[in-house]
């Protein structure tokens, strides 16, 4: 084993140490410290400062109370958190999940991710990722209400434009950031730059609803281009059906591909002939129904994973959630002649299907990168916030464009330099780890 390898273990064994219940913690922390041996052998500075170590602690986890009264007079109490993950690289950044599986865990594993994430765009944003264990679904706009103006009560106090700039995740949208903001600017003052995903008619940013989407399309196609394909002609298949599914289907039609299925906690959608998008658009964001209610002739609903759906397709984009594809998934997917992965999702793919990605040669765009547009919209959000601006929708989808081209373009680079050939998920690692690492580096010990 060589040193590096042993430095790795040997902090991998002190995180497990402290916290052995937070899976999808040291899930996502022992994917990543899978593919970084190449770097801390190059550059002994990271293990002189242990870098590794002051990395994989959050800087501070908010938790706090969040009571609230629904419109029949019932009191409720969730748990609210705030995990406020790395602040190297500029202010926390990061959305809020309202989930009834939401936990600490699952928050520090998205925290992780997003500081990686965010160095990926080469703005000027640490991370940090929040949220509740909250259920939205079903409930009254008037109970949303009452929820979000209790959980930012609390929450005001620990963010602010240049500390800590929470957007949306799943459960969180523009409903959501518009009850919260409120909320904010009654107990602080009106400072548009707390909270990115905003409507835009409260001086949000045109794009930000579509970007994360677009943004999993622009990163794709490059990657495809760059190994001498394109989406034209192929066959896809997306998890989900909420807002990064939604603008990644758009995407995915307007550049000549066809999406076969779709999906919901519950089931999918199966439609050979293509989903339609404005379809789906109406029934989840409109009318906030279920994908049931889905109609198009010759589409059907079907109950289970759609990442069991058994028929040819080319491109697999899990837009859901984590851990939606396993090792049988992952097979299902090689055997349906799948040659393209690519998140929208967070850590959708757990390791055992990530590690069939590498060995089977497949184009494989890991979340950190592939799915940073939002993030990077939000980043957009605040440049605009700032400067009093407001940029047109084609101003804001060139920078989100030209900022998933660029991404990739680093990570082609990272791959050359490390001779990885195309593991882009240690190119993807390995740039992101460099750009925090040496951040740490220049700060000190902090
Ligand atoms: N909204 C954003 O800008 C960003 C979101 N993400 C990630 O994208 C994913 C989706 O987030 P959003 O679309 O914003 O959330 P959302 O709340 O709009 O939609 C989530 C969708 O996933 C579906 N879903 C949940 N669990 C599922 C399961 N087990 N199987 C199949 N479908 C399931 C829900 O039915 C819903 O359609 C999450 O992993 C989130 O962290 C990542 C980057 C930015
Ligand atoms: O827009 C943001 O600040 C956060 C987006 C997000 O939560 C993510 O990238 O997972």
């Amino acid at each position: 084993m060589t040193a590096a390898k042993e430095y790795i273990e040997a902090v991998y064994q002190k995180v497990e140490k402290r916290g052995p219940h937070q899976k999808e913690f040291l899930q996502a922390v022992r994917e990543f410290f899978n593919t970084i041996e190449p770097a801390i052998e190059k550059n002994p500075e990271y293990k002189k400062w242990n870098i590794l170590e002051q990395m994989a602690e959050p800087e501070r986890i908010i938790t706090f109370k969040v009571p609230w009264m629904d419109q029949a007079g019932h009191i409720h109490v969730n748990k609210g958190y705030r995990v406020q993950f790395n602040s190297a690289n500029g202010p926390y950044k990061g959305g809020l999940r309202f989930h009834p599986t939401v936990s600490e865990s699952i928050l520090k594993f998205l925290g992780f991710e997003q500081t990686f994430k965010n160095s990926l765009t080469g703005l000027p944003i640490g991370g940090g990722k929040g949220g509740s264990d909250f259920n939205p679904k079903g409930k009254s706009d008037a109970d949303i209400m009452r929820f979000c103006q209790s959980f930012m009560t609390e929450l005001y106090r620990h963010i602010g434009p240049q500390l800590d700039v929470p957007a949306g995740d799943i459960g969180v949208g523009g409903r959501e950031i518009g009850y919260l903001y409120g909320q904010y600017k009654r107990l602080v003052s009106p400072e548009t730059g707390v909270l990115t995903g905003k409507p835009v008619v409260m001086n949000g940013s045109l794009g930000r609803t579509e970007a994360t989407g677009y943004g999993l399309i622009y990163y794709t196609e490059e990657m495809l281009q760059s190994n001498g394909k394109s989406f034209k002609g192929q066959k896809v298949v997306v998890s989900g059906s909420g807002n990064v599914a939604i603008y990644t289907i758009k995407k995915v039609h307007e550049y000549g591909g066809t999406v076969i299925a779709c999906s919901d906690s519950s089931g999918y959608i199966y439609d050979e002939n293509g989903i339609d998008s404005d379809m789906l658009q109406d029934i989840k964001e409109v009318r906030r129904e279920r994908l049931t209610e889905y109609n198009k002739e010759g589409s059907r609903y079907i109950e289970g994973s759609v990442w069991d759906l058994a028929v040819p397709y080319d491109i697999a984009l899990p837009c859901a959630t984590q851990n939606e594809i396993d090792g049988t998934k992952a097979k299902q997917l090689l055997e349906n002649g799948v040659y393209c992965v690519s998140e929208g999702a967070n850590m959708p793919s757990n390791i055992e299907a990530i590690d069939l990605y590498i060995e089977n040669n497949i184009l494989y765009g890991p979340a950190k990168a592939a799915n940073a547009g939002g993030v990077a919209t939000s980043t957009l959000e605040m440049a605009q916030n700032a400067s009093h601006g407001h940029w047109t929708l084609e101003q804001v989808d060139e920078q989100l464009k030209q900022i998933m081209i660029n991404i990739f373009k680093s990570v082609d680079e990272t791959c050359q330099e490390y001779n990885l050939g195309n593991n882009y998920l240690a190119g993807v690692n390995i740039t992101s780890f460099v750009k925090i690492a040496d951040a740490m580096l220049h700060q000190g010990i902090v």
